[in-house]
């Protein structure tokens, strides 16, 4: 379903990524895993269409169509959707506010703002809540129910448990299995490698901008050797 090859994105003259290549078929929840700073955001900056960074070899494709030289709002209009690393709120629209922005009320296919509810019970009860009311966790959940609204086929979450109480990362885990079993691929950069591998089918660990492993989820897990390696876990 969505496919990037060879890509090489820069901030000006750094070369950030090196011709990272993978994929990620329907209804499948990848992790992109790595240290700090070795271009997981710039990878879906790029996929998404965000500019900086810039795109100056390689491709992205999805559904079989070429992505490139595409504006962000085209990329999503095509049924991706994002969810930015700090959530990304306006602190002074309510929750209700950010979710009829991107869909109207009056709106009644896909993700509507009543199936948002049900899914999210507690943004229901903070309907009427501002951006900057609400816990790191309700943003979170927020800034998902967001990203739904463009009736995604493939979200791209960028360390959605940054931040959040350990009990709140075990209920993301939970909302993205539910998102994955409602038919939703999922490409999801973590630090939290434990909760990545929990909830994930695959894993590529990217270094220096390259992808430098890739395995199935469950056999990362077992695999000590590659955790030390390429993550500094022991
Ligand atoms: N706007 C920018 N301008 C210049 N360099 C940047 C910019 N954003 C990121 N970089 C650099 O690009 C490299 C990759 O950063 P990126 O944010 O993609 O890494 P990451 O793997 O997502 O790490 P983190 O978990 O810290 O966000 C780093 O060396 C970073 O300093």
């Amino acid at each position: 379903m969505l496919e990037v090859e060879g890509l090489h994105s820069f901030y000006g003259e750094a070369h950030v990524l090196n011709g990272v290549t993978l994929h990620v078929a329907k209804g499948e929840v990848v992790a992109l895993l790595g240290r700090n700073g070795m271009g997981k955001t710039t990878l879906i900056r790029s996929v998404m269409g965000l500019a900086p960074p810039r795109v100056r070899e390689g491709r992205v494709r999805w559904q079989g169509e070429d992505l490139s030289g595409l504006a962000a709002f085209e990329i999503a209009r095509r049924g991706l959707g994002y969810v930015p690393q700090g959530r990304r709120l306006f602190p002074s629209l309510t929750v209700t506010e950010h979710l009829t922005v991107l869909k109207p009320a009056s709106v009644s296919t896909g993700w509507t703002v009543a199936k948002a509810f049900e899914f999210f019970p507690r943004l229901a009860e903070r309907r009427q809540h501002r951006g900057n009311q609400l816990s790191g966790g309700e943003r979170q959940m927020l800034a998902v129910a967001r990203a739904l609204m463009t009736d995604p086929a493939l979200v791209l979450m960028d360390e959605p448990s940054e931040g959040l109480a350990p009990v709140m990362v075990q209920h993301l885990e939970g909302i993205i299995a539910q998102l994955r079993e409602a038919g939703l691929g999922i490409l999801l950069v973590e630090q939290n490698l434990y909760s990545a591998l929990a909830v994930a089918d695959r894993a590529y660990v990217l270094e220096t901008g390259r992808v430098v492993h890739e395995a199935r989820a469950a056999d990362i897990a077992e695999d000590p050797a590659t955790l030390t390696r390429y993550l500094g876990v022991h």
